[in-house]
């Protein structure tokens, strides 16, 4: 099933990216509704004849977004970046990528062995050293996630080597108030790496491309003992998402209430077997990044979240 935007509103949002960036980046529906989006099929979003000619030059094209799953909702667009544009958001963490290592335990002590996380990983927290490429791909996902610039936070950029993987977490809290998530895989693995939703509910029938597995069917007991299966299980079913080159995928960890969407949004990285996994990921947030997380008082003063929380142990 195709996740497709309606044309009066894909309208509008081709004006307003059309006036504040360059062709390139403007996106049209082209007279057949079902075709991709384009990056550059209109030219009247071209201001300059130096910028029909890169127009001309650009071949990237959006693939439709393409519904997962509804709890959480998961959608995908591929061919999001193109090759060129994923090694350039790489370069631009050169040199500043450190572990991403995190242990069990809040001081690693009772299991010194056992990484949640493992791998690399660096904020892109300096927008003066942004290239324009970086600054395009981060507003080409505020584009397809129809959220405001000012609530995402700067891009973290992730490397996991063989072996390296990353264990069933959730990326929000209500303090942390990330209520959607946006990762662009920069680079694929040849064998494993694969990004895992165990327990999406409502996920989409029929094959989708680039996605595999089943959802497991025992959220409920998850949500009842608050233990969960180790990442090897959940790897060998589950919903997986192939980390494709290009790729974009975006999902929600909270409800319209702002209560976290549990145990639905848990989520992993599968360790990679073979090649090099990289990514780019942007947050979301619910207030201005720099201003307070009101809503995030407002929730804890009326309980409007879950009491239950996943404590992996
Ligand atoms: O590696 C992935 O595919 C997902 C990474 C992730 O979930 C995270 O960094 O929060
Ligand atoms: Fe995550």
């Amino acid at each position: 099933e195709d996740f497709r935007v309606d044309s009066s509103r894909l309208a509008s949002q081709d004006i307003i990216l059309g006036s504040r960036a360059s062709c390139s980046f403007s996106f049209s529906f082209s007279s057949s509704f079902s075709s991709s989006f384009s990056s550059c099929s209109s030219s009247s979003f071209c201001f300059s004849s130096k910028e029909e000619a890169n127009c001309a030059a650009e071949t990237r094209r959006w693939q439709p977004p393409r519904l997962l799953a509804r709890n959480p909702l998961i959608y995908v667009i591929d061919n999001f970046a193109t090759k060129e544009e994923c090694l350039e958001v790489f370069n631009n963490s050169h040199g500043r990528m450190e572990s991403a290592r995190v242990w069990k335990g809040s001081m690693g002590r009772e299991s010194q062995n056992a990484a949640v996380r493992s791998g690399l990983t660096t904020t892109l927290n300096k927008p003066a050293k942004w290239t324009s490429v970086t600054r395009e791909i981060i507003e080409r996902m505020d584009a397809a996630t129809m959220m405001p610039h000012a609530v995402g936070q700067y891009l973290q950029v992730t490397q996991y080597d063989v072996g390296d993987s990353y264990d069933l977490h959730r990326d929000s809290s209500i303090e942390a108030a990330r209520t959607l998530t946006a990762i662009l895989f920069l680079e694929e693995p040849e064998e494993g790496g694969e990004l895992i939703f165990p327990w999406v509910d409502d996920l989409v029938s029929g094959p989708v491309a680039g996605a595999e597995g089943a959802p497991r069917k025992d959220a409920k007991e998850i949500l009842a003992s608050g233990k969960l299966p180790p990442l090897r299980e959940v790897c060998e079913a589950g919903l997986r998402v192939r980390p494709v080159q290009g790729r974009l995928v975006v999902f929600r960890s909270h409800d319209l209430m702002g209560r976290l969407i549990m145990p639905h949004s848990l989520h992993g990285s599968c360790p990679v077997r073979r090649g090099v996994k990289r990514l780019a990921q942007r947050w979301y947030q619910w207030h201005d990044v720099h201003s307070n997380n009101l809503l995030g008082e407002l929730i804890s003063q009326t309980g409007l979240e879950p009491s239950w929380r996943v404590k992996p142990k």
